[in-house]
């Protein structure tokens, strides 16, 4: 089991609880879409999951190892090496160019790897797109370089919060797809947050967010 979360509670201060007990288990190399209403609590989730933020109560093991008791340093270590995310917001650095935003995070973590990273680019079709800048990319080609960034370290889990919402049809299939396929080819898991039911069936399992819970 690569990701185990059981009866996690999770409240911001002085809220009632977003998360009441959610439960939820992903497998190496599954895919699984996460949907819910506006305001339920999927992106909440999956900030738990990325050890961006703590919970309540109950717990989340990633990998073998539980979430609750790492220090700062610990959930950094995870982000580097374990787990990567993509947003609905691209959010490139504006001062690099396409090849130094791909490659930013492996570097930083110290799992810079020149073949994959231009496998990556040839894959993701960002070879003549290397030296511009995200300003001068559509929408697609930027979240195509927030692809290659998140994949750049080889993570065993990716986590992806409405990667296509700020995608028109044509550019969100192409995202999907290859998201799906780098997925699938380097084993990874993906926890996916979507609005979309035609998105949900395109993944391997679907978890719904109410109340608080996994219905
Ligand atoms: N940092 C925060 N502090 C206080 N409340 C928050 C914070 N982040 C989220 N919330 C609240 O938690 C609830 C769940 O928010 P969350 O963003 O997880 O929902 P969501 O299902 O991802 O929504 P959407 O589909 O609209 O993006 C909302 O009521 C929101 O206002």
């Amino acid at each position: 089991m690569l990701l185990s979360i059981e009866h996690v509670r999770k409240s911001y201060p002085g809220g009632r609880p977003v998360l009441n007990d959610v439960s939820l288990t992903l497998e190496q190399g599954q895919t699984l879409a996460l949907t819910g209403e506006s305001g339920s609590g999927k992106s909440t989730l999956l900030h738990l999951v990325a050890a961006l933020d703590g919970f309540d109560s109950g717990e989340i093991t990633l990998d073998g190892g539980p979430m609750s008791p790492l220090d700062d340093a610990a959930r950094a270590a995870l982000r580097r090496n374990t787990l990567s995310l993509v947003f609905q917001q691209f959010n490139l650095i504006p001062s690099l160019t396409v090849a130094q935003n791909l490659s930013i995070h492996a570097r930083l973590a110290g799992r810079d790897n020149p073949e994959w990273i231009t496998h990556l680019t040839e894959r993701l079709g960002l070879i003549d797109l290397q030296d511009r800048y995200p300003e001068n990319l559509s929408g697609g080609q930027q979240q195509r370089v927030a692809i290659g960034r998140a994949m750049a370290i080889r993570p065993r889990l990716l986590l992806a919060d409405e990667p296509t919402g700020n995608l028109d049809e044509t550019a969100s299939a192409v995202v999907l797809d290859l998201m799906l396929s780098l997925v699938a080819d380097t084993d990874a898991a993906l926890l996916l947050v979507t609005h979309s039911t035609e998105i949900a069936s395109r993944l391997d399992r679907r978890a719904h967010l109410t109340g608080g819970c996994i219905e």
